[in-house]
């Protein structure tokens, strides 16, 4: 990969390499932009198979972050972090040594729990930097409130494509049963959907099956199911060449960060399947309302306004996306650079006033 080539095209401001010997950490913090406000976005520990595929994702992670505050019109940029480790090899130095890179950024990056830290570990984290959010559990953690928003942008998405409100009787498909999908599922059961759920975890659901009565499938067999919806909570890349093919669902609707493998390819075969995609980064953006708000002080009257608002905004991308006859995806892009190009206008203007 020709590093500052692919930065300056995917229009990142700075990455850094995070390394130390005495703990071992390796980790790559990628701050897309600041424009709207400092960078946001939470910490994934990942058994990544070699250092390219740990910078890919962090900087299409972060320049989903971007995006996403943009969509939710939250006063944050986009950042996101990944430290390369095996879950089994983490250790509380190694998160204090990671803590002491997020401080000497010194606010310009804002983070918290992601894939594999538990909110034990952000704590750790925070004992070298205060530039950490979602541990005070004043609003209970980000998780509960991103499974709202996306139960929410399931049902716009049902509005839009089949002009209706009443979800009640139609089929699901969730892939991945962690903090988000488990959530998710809860708020389906109790409106009427039927579950077919996966997870590589037995326990997780052989739950989901006690609590929901969801049919449960093995992990590769999720994308074949005769669905609605399918919704991906797990991880990122499951929308691909191999899985489009196999899809029966005409919406897909889930939290998982950069779900399409290739956006520009994959978007478009979506379009010509006929199946309707909510945008990961709109979709998926109660976590970072919450953080945010817990941030700059919790009220959930507007926390809960601004999730709310997941339904409106998802439902103007789609129409924005079938007058324009173009992806799902590029309207919500397009939505976002409008607002970041608008405050970078006014900001240039302020200085050169
Ligand atoms: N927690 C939050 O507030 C937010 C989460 N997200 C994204 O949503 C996704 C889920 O987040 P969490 O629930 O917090 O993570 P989690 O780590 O609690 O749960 C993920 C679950 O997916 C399962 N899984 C992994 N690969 C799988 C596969 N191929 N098939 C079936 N199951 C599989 C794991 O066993 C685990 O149970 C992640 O991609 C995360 O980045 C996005 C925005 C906010
Ligand atoms: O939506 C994402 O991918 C996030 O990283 C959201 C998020 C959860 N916890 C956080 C803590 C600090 C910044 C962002 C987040």
């Amino acid at each position: 990969m020709q590093l500052f080539e692919t930065v300056r095209e995917m229009g990142h401001e700075q990455v850094l390499y995070c390394h130390g010997k005495n703990p071992d950490i390796r980790a790559i913090i990628a701050i897309h932009d600041t424009t709207l406000g400092p960078a946001m976005g939470a910490t994934r520990l990942y058994p990544y198979i070699n250092e390219e595929a740990a910078l890919r994702d962090a900087l299409r992670l972060s320049r989903g972050m971007t995006y996403k505050a943009a969509c939710a019109n939250i006063p944050a940029g986009g950042g996101k972090a990944v430290i390369i480790a095996n879950p089994e090899d983490k250790t509380d130095e190694m998160l204090r040594a990671y803590g002491r890179f997020v401080e000497s950024l010194k606010g310009r990056f804002i983070t918290g729990q992601d894939v594999n830290i538990t909110p034990q570990d952000v704590r750790t984290i925070k004992q070298e930097t205060n530039y950490v959010v979602g541990v005070e559990e004043k609003s209970g953690g980000p998780a509960p409130i991103t499974a709202l928003g996306v139960f929410l942008g399931i049902k716009a998405a049902v509005e839009f494509r089949w002009q209706t409100k009443n979800i009640e009787g139609m089929t699901v498909a969730v892939q991945g049963l962690g903090n988000v999908g488990q959530n998710l599922c809860r708020h389906l059961h109790e409106n009427g959907i039927k579950l077919i759920v996966a997870d590589f975890s037995s326990e997780k659901t052989a739950e989901i099956k006690h609590l929901f009565g969801a049919t449960v499938v093995e992990p590769d067999e999720i994308y074949s199911q005769n669905v609605d919806i399918f919704s991906p909570c797990a991880m990122g890349g499951i929308i691909n060449s191999q899985t489009i093919p196999q899809l029966q669902a005409k919406i897909i609707a889930g939290a998982a960060n950069n779900q399409l493998d290739n956006e520009r390819l994959h978007g478009q075969r979506l379009v010509e399947k006929d199946i309707l995609y909510c945008p990961d980064y709109v979709i998926n953006a109660g976590g970072i309302i919450n953080v945010y708000n817990e941030m700059i002080g919790y009220e959930e009257d507007k926390a809960f306004k601004q999730v709310n608002n997941i339904y409106d905004t998802l439902l103007a991308i789609f129409n924005i996306a079938q007058q324009q006859s173009i992806t799902t995806n590029d309207a919500s892009k397009r939505l976002a650079d409008e607002r970041i190009m608008k405050a970078r206008i006014n900001k240039n203007q302020l200085i050169a006033a």
